[in-house]
């Protein structure tokens, strides 16, 4: 043996005692604050509240079929620049007015993003856009947003992906989604169980529906699992189950699965299981191969159906900001600095102009059909 390994060795020895076999590979713990904390640093006037139960009332209302607008979730990839973010919003709030007899907008405010491998994983995780992963920081970011989206009268959509960040913010949300990387989790399953809002699964990557809908099936139970309280204690968690349970069809690796055909045949597997028949048809992701040119040609194709009568479709998903496609951007690799205003780091977005028009044509469509519904 050489000299250098038998003076390194103790040293190896001693760290290992010092923390025995727990957390071997973990680098760091830095508290966070806990939920109660945040809210009441960033809360919720009671005007507000009221008016997000007024909005989740609403979303229940259209996926029940008996309010006849169309839910309308659109919005960014993900909201990485919160200035942009605003400015689509004040946008977006002006469309929403102008549609509001036909459609129930609903705004995209995704702040954490589920990588097939890695990457940027959203403004909680890391909202300096460097890899600093500065997440009180971000959790604050995420919570205010909703705050200044909420003060423009608009509703708030977001994924839930870290069961832990939704006592931080969810209850300034009035629509929520699981992934399709996540729809299996049992965690995911369990979480929904307990949140406020009315909650979509999207199918699996492989295009599998039947994990969405056992997913449904578990999230409408009453569960007992782990998790936090709102002053951030472990705790065991019982839930009465979440009702407003719904299926998003998102594509897959084995192609779209927006058609009629496929829409009526999801809507008699979700009515065989005792489960809500009326789905929302994401028209990004696997439907529209992240095209967002194809997005466009999707919710054209979904407008016409509604048009038509087709029945089934309580709403749509489609993702918009301000400037149309994607820029690529890697933490470190790239500069944030550099990043063009109001375009997504993430998933291609239909631009503005392209996003107005397409809103237009679902309004005109949900008119079309409520006509064709009177005469008959
Ligand atoms: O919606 C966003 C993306 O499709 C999802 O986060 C996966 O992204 P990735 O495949 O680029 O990691
Ligand atoms: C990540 C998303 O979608 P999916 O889970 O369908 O890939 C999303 O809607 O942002």
């Amino acid at each position: 043996m050489s000299i250098t390994a038998e003076t390194t060795a103790p040293a190896a020895d001693h760290r290992a005692a010092d923390r025995g076999t727990n957390n071997v590979r973990v680098k760091d713990f830095s508290p966070l604050p806990s939920p109660a904390e945040l809210r009441a640093e960033l809360p919720a006037a009671p005007g507000l509240q009221a008016q997000i139960e007024r909005h989740r009332d609403e979303v229940r209302a259209v996926l029940d079929g008996v309010d006849p607008r169309l839910l309308v979730i659109v919005g960014p990839c993900s909201i990485h620049d919160v200035d942009a973010g605003l400015e689509y919003a004040a946008r977006l709030a002006r469309v929403a007015e102008r549609h509001r007899g036909e459609l129930l907008i609903v705004m995209r405010t995704y702040f954490e993003k589920p990588r097939t491998t890695v990457g940027w994983k959203g403004l909680i995780n890391d909202p300096q856009l460097d890899g600093s992963h500065r997440i009180e920081e971000g959790l604050r970011a995420a919570r205010s947003f909703l705050l200044r989206v909420a003060e423009l009268g608009l509703p708030t959509a977001t994924e839930f992906l870290e069961p832990i960040t939704p006592q931080y913010v969810a209850d300034l949300v009035s629509w929520g989604a699981i992934g399709a990387r996540t729809t299996e989790s049992q965690i995911h399953r369990q979480l929904v169980s307990g949140l406020s809002m009315p909650v979509g699964f999207k199918n699996g990557t492989a295009g599998d529906l039947q994990i969405a809908i056992d997913a449904c099936g578990a999230a409408a139970a009453e569960q007992s699992f782990v998790g936090i309280d709102d002053d951030g204690r472990a705790s065991l968690v019982s839930t009465r189950g979440n009702r407003d349970v719904h299926l998003i069809l998102r594509g897959g690796s084995d192609g779209p699965n927006y058609s009629a055909a496929h829409v009526a045949s999801a809507a008699g597997t979700l009515s065989a299981a005792g489960l809500n028949p009326r789905l929302i048809v994401d028209a990004s992701h696997a439907n529209s191969g992240k095209s967002h040119e194809r997005q466009a040609v999707v919710v054209e194709d979904l407008a016409a159906r509604i048009s038509g009568g087709e029945e089934g479709i309580a709403g749509i998903m489609a993702e918009s900001f301000l400037v149309p496609g994607a820029q690529k951007f890697t933490p470190g690799a790239h500069d944030p600095a550099t990043l063009v205003p109001g375009q997504s780091i993430t998933d291609a977005c239909m631009g503005w102009d392209v996003t107005e028009v397409s809103l237009g044509r679902l309004a005109d469509a949900v008119v079309h059909r409520s006509r064709a519904a009177g005469e008959a």
